[in-house]
C-alpha cells in the first residue's frame, strides 16, 4: 500500500506549521518542518529581507520532497509544511515524489493584515513582516482544476486552528 503525504502550505505567517503540527496530533503520524530543508544561503537570504527566486526553491523542494519519501517509508501517512505559493512548484513536487506516495496538497491563506498582524507579534522569526509583500507577489492559489489532483485551498479567516484542520481533514477525505 502507497501512504499518503499531506502538504500544507501558504505564505508565510498563514499558520502552516500551527495547523500542520496539530494535524500530525490528530492523525497520529510524523511532521515535517519544510523550513529546515532550506539551504543556509536561503535563510540567510530571507533573514536580510530578500525574498527568493524559482532559482533559490528549485533544490529546496527537491531535497524536501525526496526526504518526505524516505520518512514516510511504509507508513501511512506523513505531514509536511511547505510555503508551495506557485502552482508550478506543486507540479515539480508532484513529479519528484511520482507514484511512491499519495500526495494530498492543502494551501492555507488569509487576507494580508491578520497575517502580517501575527508576523509582528511572532519576534524571534527569521522570516519578518515585510517580506509578506513579496509572499502574496508570488502567491498562486490553487483552482478547481487543480483539486482533480488532490490539491485544495482553505480560507483561514478567523477560525480556531481545531476548525482548520477539521476543514483539512475534510478535503483529504474529498
Ligand atoms: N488559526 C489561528 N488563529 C490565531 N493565530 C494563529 C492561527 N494559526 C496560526 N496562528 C499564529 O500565527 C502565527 C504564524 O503561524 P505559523 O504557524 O508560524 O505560520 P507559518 O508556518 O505559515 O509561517 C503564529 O504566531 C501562530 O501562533
Ligand atoms: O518559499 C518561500 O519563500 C519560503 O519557503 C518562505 O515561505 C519561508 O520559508 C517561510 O514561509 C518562512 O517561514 P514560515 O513559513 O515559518 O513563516
Amino acid at each position: 500500500m502507497t501512504g499518503s503525504i499531506i502538504f500544507v502550505g501558504g505564505p508565510s505567517g498563514t499558520g502552516k506549521s500551527t495547523i500542520a503540527s496539530e494535524l500530525a496530533k490528530v492523525i497520529n503520524c510524523l511532521f515535517l518542518e519544510g523550513d529546515q530543508y532550506h539551504p543556509q544561503a536561503n535563510i540567510e537570504k530571507m533573514s536580510e529581507g530578500i525574498p527568493l527566486t524559482d532559482e533559490d526553491r528549485w533544490s529546496w523542494l527537491n531535497t524536501l520532497c525526496l526526504e518526505a519519501v524516505k520518512k514516510i517509508g511504509q507508513k501511512e501517512y506523513l505531514i509536511v509544511s511547505c510555503s508551495m505559493l506557485k502552482k508550478k512548484y506543486r507540479e515539480y513536487m508532484r513529479e519528484v515524489i511520482g507514484d511512491r506516495a499519495r500526495v494530498l496538497m492543502i494551501v492555507l491563506y488569509n487576507d494580508y493584515d491578520t497575517i502580517y498582524n501575527r508576523m509582528l507579534k511572532r519576534s524571534s522569526h527569521f522570516m519578518k513582516a515585510d517580506m509578506l509583500k513579496s509572499q502574496f507577489d508570488d502567491l498562486e492559489l490553487p483552482d478547481d482544476s487543480e483539486s482533480k489532483v488532490g490539491t485544495y485551498r482553505i480560507f483561514c479567516g478567523s477560525k480556531t486552528t481545531d476548525e482548520i484542520v477539521k476543514e483539512v481533514v475534510k478535503s483529504c477525505h474529498n
